[in-house]
C-alpha cells in the first residue's frame, strides 16, 4: 500500500576502520517515494544505500518490513550502478543468467528477459554483446535486468553520471517511468536538476550524517542549515 514503511533504521551506522562513513541514522522509506540522496563527495550517500540495501555491515537497527498485500513478504530489492556491471554475453544472455541466479523457473526466463528489454527500448539489441552496446544502452540494460527481478525497491548509486547528455534523458525518463509504474526509488546524484525532475523527497547529507530530510518542494524553497544553503548555491564541491 503506497505509504507503508519498506525499510527502516535507527540509530544506524557504518564504520570503515577508522572511517566513520555513516552515523547517528533514523529514517524510514516508505512505499512510493522517490527520494533523492545528496551531498558533497565522501558525505556517506554510496554507504546509505548500501546499508539500506543490506549490502553493508552497520550498527544499530535496520529493520525490512513484510509488505501488506503480499502475505507478509519483504520487499524485494535492486541496485543499479552508475557503470552497470554486464559480463561478456549477449544482452539476452545477461538477463538470462540474472533471472536464474535469482531461481526464477526456465520456462519464465525467456519471456521475462523479452519483456524486461522491451520495457527499456532494447528489444532490437539482445542477441549483441552487451558490453559492446553504448554507455547509455548499457546502463539500460542494467535497468532492465533489475526491473526483470520486479523489485519493490530500486536503489540507483549516481546512475546517470557516466553519460552524455542524451543518454543521460532515456535513462531518467526509464527511472521516472518506473516511479510511476510504483517501483520505490531510492537514488544518490550530484545533479540538482535530476533532484527536481525525480524526486519527491530528498535527504542531504554532512559527514555521514542525514542533516536535512524534507520533500522535495521545501529542499528547495526552505531555509536550509548554512551547509546545505551553500551546497544548494553550488558553493561546495559536489561534482
Ligand atoms: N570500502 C570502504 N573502505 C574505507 N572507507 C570507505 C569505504 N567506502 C566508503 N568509505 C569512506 O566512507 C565515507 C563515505 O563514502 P561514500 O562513498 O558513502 O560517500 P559518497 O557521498 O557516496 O561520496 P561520492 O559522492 O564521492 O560518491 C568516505 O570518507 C569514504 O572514503
Amino acid at each position: 500500500m503506497s505509504g507503508e514503511a519498506l525499510i527502516s533504521l535507527a540509530q544506524a551506522g557504518v564504520d570503515f576502520g577508522a572511517v566513520r562513513a555513516l552515523r547517528d541514522v533514523t529514517l524510514q522509506i516508505n512505499r512510493g517515494e522517490r527520494v533523492a540522496l545528496v551531498g558533497a563527495n565522501g558525505s556517506g550517500k554510496t554507504t546509505l544505500l548500501r546499508l539500506l540495501h543490506g549490502l553493508v555491515a552497520g550498527h544499530g537497527r535496520r529493520e525490512v518490513h513484510a509488505l501488506e498485500d503480499t502475505d507478509g513478504r519483504p520487499a524485494l530489492m535492486a541496485m543499479l550502478f552508475q557503470r552497470p556491471y554486464l559480463l561478456h554475453l549477449s544482452a539476452r544472455s545477461n538477463l538470462l543468467l540474472a533471472l536464474w541466479l535469482a531461481k526464477v523457473p526456465r520456462a519464465q526466463r525467456g519471456e521475462r528477459a523479452a519483456q524486461a528489454l522491451e520495457r527499456v527500448g532494447l528489444q532490437g539489441v539482445g542477441e549483441r554483446a552487451a558490453r559492446a552496446l553504448s554507455g547509455g544502452q548499457q546502463q539500460r540494460l542494467a535497468m532492465a535486468r533489475a526491473w526483470a527481478m520486479r523489485p519493490d525497491i530500486l536503489f540507483l548509486d549516481e546512475p546517470t553520471a557516466s553519460l552524455d547528455p542524451s543518454a543521460k534523458r532515456e535513462v531518467e525518463s526509464l527511472i521516472d517511468a518506473f516511479g510511476a509504474d510504483g517501483m520505490t526509488l531510492v537514488m544518490s546524484t550530484h545533479n540538482l536538476g535530476q533532484v527536481k525532475r525525480l524526486a519527491t523527497r530528498v535527504l542531504y547529507l554532512e559527514a555521514g550524517h542525514v542533516v536535512v530530510d524534507l520533500p522535495v518542494e521545501r529542499f528547495f524553497h526552505d531555509p536550509l542549515p548554512h551547509a546545505a544553503a551553500q551546497f544548494l548555491k553550488g558553493e561546495l564541491p559536489w561534482t
